[in-house]
């Protein structure tokens, strides 16, 4: 039965293909790119898919969820008309984590610490560019303020610092971690915390964002730029898991369901479990970089506006 079937006029046939359409994952993804208007390719798999295997594909003009059987699932590869961006192959697997002696600080889905993230030069030269740009934090995608987080923000990365060599090194090693590429990553975001400032409980996964072509924050890059400060942790209630400020520390943590990622499926897959706050600060300054993580591209359609 074929339930992804896209709404009538946006299936888009190859005039090359055969009425099998039958192709393995790259075959497909490749002909979609070629293919005037094509945003997706859908396919019907069964739990053991394989992207060598060969699948009925369905070319897209949308972006439409599509529903899920009980015995297959239905995966969607995105493309974008204009940048670069590749399947992503989804997280590492937590053995490879582990090989690489990365502390995993919870299981599912995994929180990963990376000590000494961030040299001392690296750290400077983030201050020191964030320190001219801080305005008041916001929330959620309207970038509206909010008394859920009184702190200020800079973000790096977007205009004449999109070049910087530091920056560019960082996010190399980020790409290493999490198999993204660059594009899906959201840019540099600074943030700065005076004491009795703070960031109420929340989840970085928006569900607005689910239909964009980029998709939800299904994961957060978060770094730690001081630790001469007192409160501030990194609270994640339901995981029983606090974080306190460390200069130089990274946590990657997945605000999503962490097998769902690795089967290939990045829409719908929220995990209400990664909801986490920033303590409130006691005293002196806590300074920290946001990286939120997509599925896919997010950079392409953020600087052409199409993102709402
Ligand atoms: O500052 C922190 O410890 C967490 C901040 C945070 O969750 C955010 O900026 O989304
Ligand atoms: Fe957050």
């Amino acid at each position: 039965m074929r339930r992804c079937a896209p709404p009538p006029g946006n299936d888009l046939v190859p005039a090359n293909l055969g009425p099998e359409r039958r192709l393995s994952m790259k075959a497909a993804v490749k002909l979609c790119r070629r293919l005037s208007g094509c945003r997706a390719v859908t396919a019907e798999v069964a739990a053991d898919f394989a992207p060598e295997t060969e699948y009925e594909w369905h070319f897209k003009t949308t972006l439409e969820p599509c529903v899920q059987s009980e015995s297959t699932r239905t995966i969607e590869i995105p493309l974008k008309a204009r940048g670069n961006s590749t399947a992503w192959p989804g997280p590492m697997p937590v053995a490879e984590l582990q090989a690489l002696k990365m502390q995993i600080v919870h299981e599912d889905p995994p929180v990963v610490r990376i000590e000494k993230f961030l040299s001392e030069l690296e750290i400077e030269h983030i201050k020191s560019l964030a320190r001219p740009r801080f305005v008041k934090s916001t929330v959620g995608m309207t970038y509206e303020g909010g008394g859920s987080r009184t702190s200020e923000t800079a973000w790096l990365n977007l205009g004449e610092d999109g070049n910087d060599e530091t920056l560019r090194n960082i996010t190399s090693r980020i790409t290493q971690i999490t198999r993204l590429q660059h594009e899906n990553m959201e840019p540099f975001q600074v943030v700065r915390y005076q004491p009795g400032q703070f960031f109420a409980e929340h989840q970085d996964y928006l569900d607005q964002q689910e239909e964009q072509v980029c998709g939800g924050r299904i994961g957060t890059f978060f770094m730690y730029l001081n630790d001469d400060v007192e409160g501030g942790e990194t609270h994640f209630p339901a995981w029983n898991l606090k974080i306190k400020p460390e200069k130089g520390l990274a946590i990657l943590w997945w605000n999503v369901n962490y097998t769902a990622l690795q089967e290939g499926q990045f829409r719908k897959v929220s995990d209400p479990g990664a909801s986490h706050e920033a303590l409130p600060v006691r005293e002196g300054e806590k300074w920290v970089v946001n990286r939120w993580l997509h599925p896919y591209d997010f950079l392409t359609p953020y600087f052409a506006g199409e993102l709402r």
